[in-house]
């Protein structure tokens, strides 16, 4: 992993929050994006600190899918900002934001299924030298040893997520489980500081949810890596997840620690809101 940057003081707060800790990574202000005649988010405004495991949830058609392609240049927002690391990411591309560290995985895993789980991996770091074709020519040397280091990396985080028996496989024919270890893997190749995980429990048995859960973990302590993620699954939120931030009609409701939020009478009504509003839709 890289050296960790020291980063400037946090602006002050302007919500009503009770007082958190550690530097602010990610700040998201006023942001809106609205998809035709549906605001899916609306003037939403919260924050990550670095070193946590900050979960976000919500009923379904909060905003966070949305959220997490604004902040990571897959939509465009309509207004508000995205700060990363004290720079403002806004409107930038997916690629421009990968490179600065800022990660992201899909609910649905993207894994290239043609490749295999190796090459997946190894297919990550931008700028290899092998990908200009004159290169293999002209630095035959500089290509090979760049693709042998990329190779030995792509084995390490392998091994770190038990997938390595799996090198040769086809992304295509891993369980859904593997897969999404396969999604954590790929961001775990560019040494991100923060990564968005789109409901990583999704479709994960219980044994891949336990491993997940403990990876990330220590990707957090020991690594140092900030995550953000959505997830569905109660258990996994309350265990992994401090603070908790609450969505509901594309901004924030609350954020707290788990315990609070689970008894926050505001974050029941918002779910019972959303599953009143699709019973009575059908
Ligand atoms: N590309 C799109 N075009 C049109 N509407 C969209 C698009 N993406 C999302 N929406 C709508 O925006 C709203 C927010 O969707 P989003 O997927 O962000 O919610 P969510 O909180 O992630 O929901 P879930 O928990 O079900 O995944 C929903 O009403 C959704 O139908």
């Amino acid at each position: 992993m890289t050296q960790r940057q020291k980063m400037p003081s946090p602006p002050p707060r302007n919500d009503d929050e009770p007082e958190a800790t550690g530097e602010i990574l990610l700040g998201v202000r006023n942001l809106s994006k609205r998809f035709g005649g549906l605001q899916a988010i609306d003037r939403c405004s919260l924050e990550v600190r670095r070193g946590t495991i900050t979960g976000l949830i919500g009923p379904n058609g909060a905003g966070k899918t949305t959220l997490f392609g604004a902040i990571t240049g897959f939509h465009r927002p309509d207004s508000g900002r995205v700060v990363f690391k004290g720079e403002n990411i806004t409107a930038l591309a997916p690629h421009e934001i990968f490179s600065k560290k800022l990660c992201r995985t899909f609910q649905i895993p993207r894994e290239h299924k043609g490749l295999t789980v190796l090459e997946n991996l190894m297919l990550v770091p931008p700028g290899q030298i092998g990908e200009r074709f004159w290169n293999a020519w002209l630095r035959p040397g500089e290509v090979r040893r760049q693709e042998r280091e990329n190779r030995d990396k792509a084995r390490e985080v392998l091994e770190f997520v038990s997938l390595s028996h799996l090198e040769q496989e086809y992304a295509a024919n891993l369980s859904g489980g593997q897969k999404k270890l396969l999604e954590l893997a790929r961001t775990l190749m560019a040494d991100p500081d923060l990564v968005l995980l789109d409901e990583p429990g999704a479709g994960v048995n219980r044994t891949l949810m336990k491993r997940l859960t403990e990876n990330i973990q220590y990707l957090c302590r020991e690594r140092g890596i900030t995550f953000l993620l959505i997830e569905h699954d109660m258990d996994m939120v309350m265990s992994l997840c401090n603070p908790v931030i609450v969505m509901s009609e594309g901004r924030k409701l609350m954020e707290g620690p788990p315990d609070a939020v689970r008894s926050d009478p505001r974050v029941l009504e918002a779910y019972l809101g959303g599953q009143y509003a699709a019973a009575e839709r059908q």
